[in-house]
């Protein structure tokens, strides 16, 4: 049968291998991308009639396939997707939109996904599969796609997203072999007891070597090379042998048809036609238009007023039953009612809930500051609809001195906090200033209380309460490199006070090396470092560990003797006279002359370890008119206003906003 289930020795070395994150000059300038385009952020109606009709009581669960495409970043999951859809005729060839499932502007502007995408196909096949026996005839079966999100930062989605299948393709490179993020997803599929199919893509590229990501697959999980499929989702090559394999190797969803309803939520997101819709699996039982349902975690019922597939627009069917996923829309008002994981089940029915899903661990926090303080009720409602549909997002209300009222966001990681704050200058037209990214910090005060500080600004400074001990989060990284680069990667690893707990040789030319490393130093700045000291080569990934006992302080920006709030960081106590001199050196070249000296510290409590002066300005902007023109005055006036909307004043000194954008690269 060629099941790719690895075997229980695989589980010891789970915790020798996490994983994610590939960072090669591809992928950065990806990032870095910017082209303006837009496209709509989520499935529509389908308004092809044909597709209205289709009969879900013809699929029973041995006529379902439910499977996740996995992979490295960048592997090829989207492209792969498309080509599936393309070939069972869910979409269009060539219908001139790149990666049908990446629907955010934010992803096709980026080439990433971030937000796991389902879709419904029918094939027609000929294979004896296991409940599909009918005389040799081509009989159709119900395949359920989703497509998953590569980044570190995301794969929580990946997890969800897990859960609503009984299998995966498992994508890798021919030509950059097991990644980082490989090893972490085949361990979530694994650990998920799902059917694993290993897919070798990219086999037209000329350094493809299938058969090292063979061995490769063999010695790290186990997984026989027999079993791998070769394609190309570039050149078509090999795509007619992945479906049939879905089929006959990933078994059919297990749940019971004559049950009570149970079915899982999993994921959400605010329609303004239609309201909140909810992408359901249903488990046990069947669901129809018109039901009355209630939820088991917010203990509200509602009305199914539509019920259907992802085909790939939102298709009506009237019915889902057991084994098939789906959307429904209900009366919910808000996402907020619909939470990720739930059982939803028959209001007069009693079922056990479904197991859901751990809650999203938070591993960075930041502030975020409308860009003109009279925008703070635009920014709450951008934030609130954007939450909608990323509920993975924490926020609370804040205030700073310097930016004002704004809120405290906790994010996925720094990328999830980059796109999040794109998507709300693209999707809602917010401007937006962010404060310096921190992590979670534990500190004791001597009156024996721990609290937990997401903003470094609200760390007491109160002589009666001395801070007796403090904590910081760290991750178990993994880091995968050709081994001429260890010598580097080692030395940037300790520079960041990591410490290394595995080192192994996956073939004969790549290393694997396992570190614990403080949270906070691999948020900012260390994939960049790891990528350019590897020319591109090493990929990433971390999974969060417990907190280490550590000695950190708070360190504070002055403008002329005044603290910025909205500037305060916290720091290993070794690091921070460097940073302090970085930040303020950074201060120094953002903020303008003034009419008088301004003069940038940098200090622990009192201690001021780092210090700029910036000379004052002789003449106004007017002395420059010699006289006469006045229209010309006029204009320097309106564009001296202008500037001055993008300041934010702190004291007298007026900082322009690049200045706390720019402090974001430092700290
Ligand atoms: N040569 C070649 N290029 C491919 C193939 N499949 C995908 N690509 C290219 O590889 C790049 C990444 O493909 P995607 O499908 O976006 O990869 P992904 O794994 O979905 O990426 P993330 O969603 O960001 O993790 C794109 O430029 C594709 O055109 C292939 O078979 N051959």
């Amino acid at each position: 049968m060629g099941l790719y289930r690895a075997s229980k020795t695989l589980k010891q070395h789970k915790h020798t291998l996490s994983a994610i994150l590939r960072f090669n000059q591809t992928q950065h300038h990806k990032l870095l991308l910017n082209p303006a385009r837009s496209f709509c952020s989520h499935p529509r109606q389908n308004s092809n009639r044909e597709k209205d009709n289709i009969d879900l009581t013809q699929y029973p669960p041995e006529r379902i396939r439910n499977f996740s495409i996995i992979a490295h970043i960048d592997h090829g999951k989207s492209t792969l997707a498309d080509r599936l859809l393309e070939l069972t005729g869910t979409i269009r060839r060539g219908h001139g939109q790149p990666q049908y499932l990446d629907k955010l502007q934010v992803e096709r502007e980026r080439g990433i996904t971030v937000k796991a995408q389902t879709a419904t196909m029918f094939y027609k096949h000929k294979f004896n599969a296991p409940g599909i026996n009918e005389d040799n005839e081509s009989s159709s079966v119900l395949i359920n796609l989703i497509d998953t999100p590569g980044h570190v930062d995301f794969s929580y989605e990946v997890s969800r997203s897990l859960a609503a299948c009984q299998g995966a393709l498992l994508v890798v490179d021919a030509a950059q072999g097991v990644q980082a993020q490989t090893v972490a997803n085949f361990y979530l599929a694994f650990e998920s007891n799902l059917t694993i199919i290993p897919v070798i893509n990219k086999i037209d590229q000329p350094t493809a070597d299938p058969d090292r990501v063979k061995a490769q697959l063999k010695s790290m999980f186990d997984l026989e090379p027999s079993d791998a499929l070769l394609t190309s989702a570039k050149t078509g090559v090999g795509l007619e042998h992945v479906l049939p394999a879905v089929i006959e190797r990933i078994p059919a969803p297990p749940g019971v048809i004559s049950s009570s309803l149970r079915m899982l939520l999993l994921d959400s997101y605010y329609d303004e036609y239609k309201g909140v819709i909810c992408h359901v699996a249903v488990v046990d039982g069947a669901l129809r238009k018109g039901d009355k349902i209630s939820s088991a975690g917010f203990g509200q019922s509602y009305e199914v007023l539509d019920v259907g597939i992802m085909h790939p627009e939102l298709t009506p069917t009237g019915v889902l039953l057991t084994g098939q996923v789906g959307y429904i829309v209900t009366g919910m008002r808000s996402t907020k009612e619909a939470r990720i994981g739930d059982t939803l089940y028959h209001s007069k029915s009693t079922v056990e809930p479904l197991p859901g899903f751990k809650p999203a661990k938070h591993m960075v926090f930041s502030g975020l500051y409308p860009a003109d303080g009279s925008d703070f009720e635009a920014l709450n409602h951008a934030i609130e609809r954007l939450t909608c549909n990323d509920a993975s997002v924490s926020v609370t209300k804040e205030s700073s001195t310097a930016l004002g009222l704004g809120f405290r966001c906790g994010f996925l990681g720094l990328l999830h906090m980059d796109v999040f704050h794109q998507r709300l200058e693209q999707e809602y037209g917010a401007h937006v200033i962010s404060t310096v990214p921190t992590v979670p910090y534990i500190f004791e005060y001597s009156d024996g209380s721990k609290v937990e500080v997401q903003n470094p600004a609200a760390l007491l400074s109160n002589p009666k309460k001395q801070v007796t001990a403090s904590w910081e989060p760290t991750v178990l990284a993994t880091i995968i490199i050709p081994s001429e680069y260890v010598g580097p990667v080692i030395t940037l690893c300790s520079e960041r006070r990591g410490q290394q707990l595995e080192y192994t040789f996956i073939d004969s030319q790549r290393v694997l090396m396992k570190y614990r490393l403080p949270l906070r130093e691999i948020v900012v700045d260390f994939y960049n470092e790891l990528k350019s000291i590897t020319s591109g080569y090493a990929s990433f990934d971390y999974d969060d560990s417990e907190y280490q006992q550590s000695d950190l302080v708070k360190l504070d920006i002055l403008l002329n003797g005044q603290p910025v709030d909205a500037m305060t960081t916290i720091v290993h106590k070794l690091k921070a006279q460097r940073l302090g001199r970085d930040l303020v050196e950074k201060l120094k070249k953002f903020i303008d002359r003034q009419m008088f000296e301004i003069i940038i510290q940098a200090a622990i409590g009192s201690k001021v370890v780092a210090r700029e002066t910036i000379s004052a300005m002789r003449k106004n902007v007017l002395a420059k008119c010699y006289g006469g023109d006045i229209t010309r005055k006029k204009k320097l006036l309106e564009k001296q206003k202008e500037g001055k909307k993008r300041m934010k004043r702190v004291g007298s000194v007026d900082i322009p906003q690049e200045a706390f954008h720019e402090l974001l690269k430092v700290s």
